[in-house]
């Protein structure tokens, strides 16, 4: 998995050009992606502005040299690049499994076109093995979490390794929801949006233009409909 992950992270970077502003991924195949771009922009072989999508990617963002801009400071994003948890035929997906989904869909909002770079187990029938993250307000989130579970969304609040409340770069919690199958995706992204406190969840609808899979050593490229 890993060097499919580090395969298909890395062939990503060719959809990268000269003069381009980058929307940096989150996640552990974001992870080559953003090495391999340090590597070309150290050669001095691509010149590009990038905006992250979490401190994890903008602490190795920097490290790497690789010149930052908050998303407010660009006019447009050309190209983002990022992992996704779980992805089905209709070009639906889940991201959030590392809890960065919000900022991740904040900046893939504003991007031309957006690229998702995962190995080719999280290519699935359909979406909801993969727990769905909801990122939520700290206030009255064990009373959200209630209404979850009443509706049979069997919803977990995330801990830590060590036992502590996971907390997002946003200093907000994620509630993930054990829902084995989600049948109709936009009904619940509908519904989870109307429910206040809920800041955003992590289905990413109709937002990926080309998906690259990692699959048996190959790069494999699929455009969305
Ligand atoms: O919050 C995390 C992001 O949505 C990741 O892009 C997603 O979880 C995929 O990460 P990985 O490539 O490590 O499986």
């Amino acid at each position: 998995m890993e060097s499919l992950k580090k395969q298909v992270g890395y062939a990503s970077v060719n959809y990268i050009k000269d003069g381009m502003t980058v929307g940096l991924g989150t996640g552990s195949t974001a992870y080559y992606m953003v090495e391999k771009l340090g590597q070309e922009i150290k050669k001095g072989n691509l010149n590009i502005t990038a905006v992250t999508t979490s401190k994890k990617t903008a602490e190795q963002a920097e490290s790497l040299g690789i010149p930052l801009k908050d998303l407010n400071e660009v006019d447009w994003i050309d190209v983002t690049i990022d992992g996704a948890d779980e992805i089905d035929p209709q070009f639906q997906g889940i991201k959030g499994g590392g809890g960065a989904h919000l900022i991740e869909k904040i900046v893939a909002s504003y991007s031309n076109q957006v690229i998702w770079i995962v190995d080719e187990s999280k290519m699935v029938n359909q979406l909801g093995d993969f727990p769905l993250p909801l990122e939520v307000i700290p206030f009255g989130h064990q009373k959200l979490e209630k209404i979850l579970q009443e509706k049979g969304y069997h919803p977990e609040t995330r801990l830590t390794k060590e036992g502590q409340l996971f907390t997002t770069d946003n200093d907000n919690f994620i509630i993930d929801l054990h829902l084995k199958n989600i049948t109709d995706p936009h009904a619940l992204a509908q519904e989870l949006s109307q429910l206040p406190g809920i800041v955003e969840h992590g289905l990413f609808l109709d937002m990926v233009d080309i998906v690259l899979v990692g699959r048996n050593g190959q790069v494999e490229t699929l455009k969305a409909p």
